[in-house]
């Protein structure tokens, strides 16, 4: 299993850093996920692939509503901006996945928007807009924190075992997420978050608990879409 004590970039003894040691377990596990991997070697089916995409463009609508309501939570206009300039990026992500891909697979934009959400997307998404509902700033930014963090991770992670070949059929996807723009939205939401943050330790605690389960979501978006996850009992 990949060590990340050394590898992930977290200020230390910052309190990012602390959310990031006690989830890094977690995280370890994503880097040997066969989806990942699989995706990392171009050895991924295209079904598994295609699942993964519809999924995500579903994903990413929701996460466009977090990203808002950070807007709203703000009092600073400088955090307002970032947080509407990432609900802009994050739509227009989701539109030019819809558009590409409906063109690859063979899907109207329709049939792309009507894919129900599957059931660990689901969970994600209504964990997120839970904080939301309930939640501070800090809580906000936390629940949206591994998302952002751990896919510029696993982007740097695959550039750093070679170059993908210009065949390599995921190699777009892979060079969306190295890129070091990418990065820099993962670098924000640190940065804010260690400086916004009240020092206490029941804060603490219930960051913690939002950043692991986030953490454990990345992990299960990984899972479900590698086993073609399907909501149970099935009904025809
Ligand atoms: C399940 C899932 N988790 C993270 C991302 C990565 N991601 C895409 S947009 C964005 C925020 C910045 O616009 C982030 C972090 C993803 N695509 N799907």
């Amino acid at each position: 299993m990949l060590d990340l004590s050394k590898r992930v970039g977290a200020e230390p003894g910052t309190l990012c850093d602390r959310l990031f040691q006690n989830s890094r377990s977690i995280w370890e596990r994503q880097f040997d996920h066969p989806f990942v991997e699989a995706l990392g070697n171009g050895s991924l089916p295209r079904e598994n692939f295609e699942f993964y995409i519809l999924q995500d463009a579903r994903f990413l609508e929701q996460l466009t509503k977090i990203f808002a309501a950070g807007a709203i939570a703000s009092d600073e206009p400088a955090v307002m901006e970032k947080m509407c300039q990432l609900a802009l990026d994050t739509i227009r992500v989701e539109r030019e996945l819809h558009e590409t891909f409906a063109r690859e697979f063979g899907l109207t934009i329709a049939q792309m928007e009507a894919t129900p959400l599957a059931p660990t997307n689901y969970a994600y998404t209504r964990h997120l807009l839970s904080v939301v509902n309930n939640g501070t700033l800090p809580e906000i930014i936390t629940a949206t924190l591994p998302c952002a963090w751990i896919y510029a991770e696993i982007g740097k992670h695959f550039v750093s075992l070679g170059d993908p070949p210009a065949d390599h059929p995921y190699r777009n996807w892979i060079q969306t997420y190295a890129d070091p723009s990418f990065e820099e939205v993962g670098t924000w939401l640190r940065t804010t978050l260690n400086r916004i943050t009240p020092e206490d330790e029941k804060t603490f605690r219930r960051l913690d608990e939002i950043f692991t389960i986030s953490s454990r979501y990345e992990w299960m978006f990984w899972e479900m879409a590698w086993t073609l996850e399907a909501w149970k009992p099935q009904i025809s």
